[in-house]
């Protein structure tokens, strides 16, 4: 849905964005991680045909964003990270001024805005002027405005960014709903816990070059080169750990209480043979479960920059 390939932009003798080649899957939710001024909302302006690049190309549904701007325009719902609201209109007047400059036609655009605002929470806000609604309010009504046009793609840069944790956890459910609509989401944050659950993949870019990217498990195991396991034990805490100590396999051992953490440098298929060996020397084992490691510790082995998570 999104194809970047070889994408530098120089700002004079700056460059914000160096060769950098990705691609988000239709469909898919990918996330778009660094700390600030990696050159995230660079990328996203040249996707969204507002920012010209120095060299290389960026493609949504297979057009152009230089070649055939209008077409692209079509096809992508932006939205910034700043933006202005205007305030002498009401919720449901500003989506409908945003329907008219797409030519849409006026039932059309009423009916799309109803659903709108219904899908983003602010239904009861319809006839509220924008100016008095609430930052987190404003946010929703600017990710409606761009699902006007029904879009294919969403490019949204750091869309929670001064939300409160409430309205974080309600942005993320229209996210979802969103995704299981069939649209494809591009959607940026220097917060790494904001965006790994609800991605797909992720793309993790630091002084514009893009430092990983693909799916978040992978990512994980890929980086870090294992796996994490936890183990919950009925006591006997130190014959787990004098077991697990001999296993070739295993590289770390942290324990909180009754569970133990391992890192283990095997693949999935190499787990059984563990869990086996544990329970033949009496290990009292009540669970056993692969998990998926923490994301934050792939950030900061990627990146150099300790202060962006
Ligand atoms: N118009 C401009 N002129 C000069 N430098 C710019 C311009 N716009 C951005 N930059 C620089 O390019 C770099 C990348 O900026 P960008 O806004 O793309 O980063 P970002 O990853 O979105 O950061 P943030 O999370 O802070 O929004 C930064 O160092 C920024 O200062």
């Amino acid at each position: 849905m999104l194809v970047v390939e070889d994408l530098v932009k120089r700002y004079g003798r700056f460059v914000a964005v160096d060769h950098l080649s990705m691609i988000v899957e239709r469909g898919h939710v990918f996330g778009f991680v660094g700390p600030n001024g990696a050159g995230k909302t660079t990328t996203m302006r040249i996707a969204a045909t507002l920012l010209a690049p120095t060299s290389g190309s960026v493609r949504v549904a297979g057009f152009d964003v230089m070649e055939e701007p209008i077409k692209v325009r079509r096809k992508i719902g932006y939205m910034p990270d700043f933006f202005g609201v205007y305030d002498n209109l009401k919720a449901m007047e500003y989506l409908d001024f945003y329907g008219a400059s797409y030519g849409i036609p006026y039932k059309e655009r009423q009916k799309t805005a109803e659903g709108l605002l219904d899908l983003v929470d602010l239904a009861n806000k319809r006839d509220n002027y924008v100016d008095s609604l609430s930052r987190g309010m404003k946010q929703r009504l600017c990710l409606a405005r761009s699902l006007m046009h029904d879009p294919e793609l969403l490019i949204l840069d750091e869309p929670a960014s001064g939300m409160d944790p409430r309205a974080r956890v309600e942005l993320k459910n229209i996210l979802k709903e969103l995704k299981n609509m069939g649209k494809t989401i591009l959607i940026s944050s220097h917060i790494l816990s904001e965006l790994s659950e609800m991605c797909d993949s992720i793309g993790i870019i630091e002084h514009g070059r893009l430092v990983v990217s693909g799916d978040v498990k992978n990512i994980m195991q890929t980086v870090s080169g294992k796996i994490t396991v936890k183990i919950k034990l009925l006591g006997d805490i130190d014959k787990a750990v004098g077991v697990l100590k001999q296993q070739p396999l295993v590289s770390d051992i942290f324990q909180e209480d009754d569970m133990l953490e391992i890192g283990y440098k095997g693949k999935d298929e190499d787990l059984w043979p563990l869990l086996k060996t544990l329970v033949a020397n009496d290990v009292p084992v009540i669970s056993f479960s692969k998990t998926d490691g923490n994301l934050e510790k792939v950030f900061m082995e990627v990146t150099q920059d300790e202060e962006m998570v």
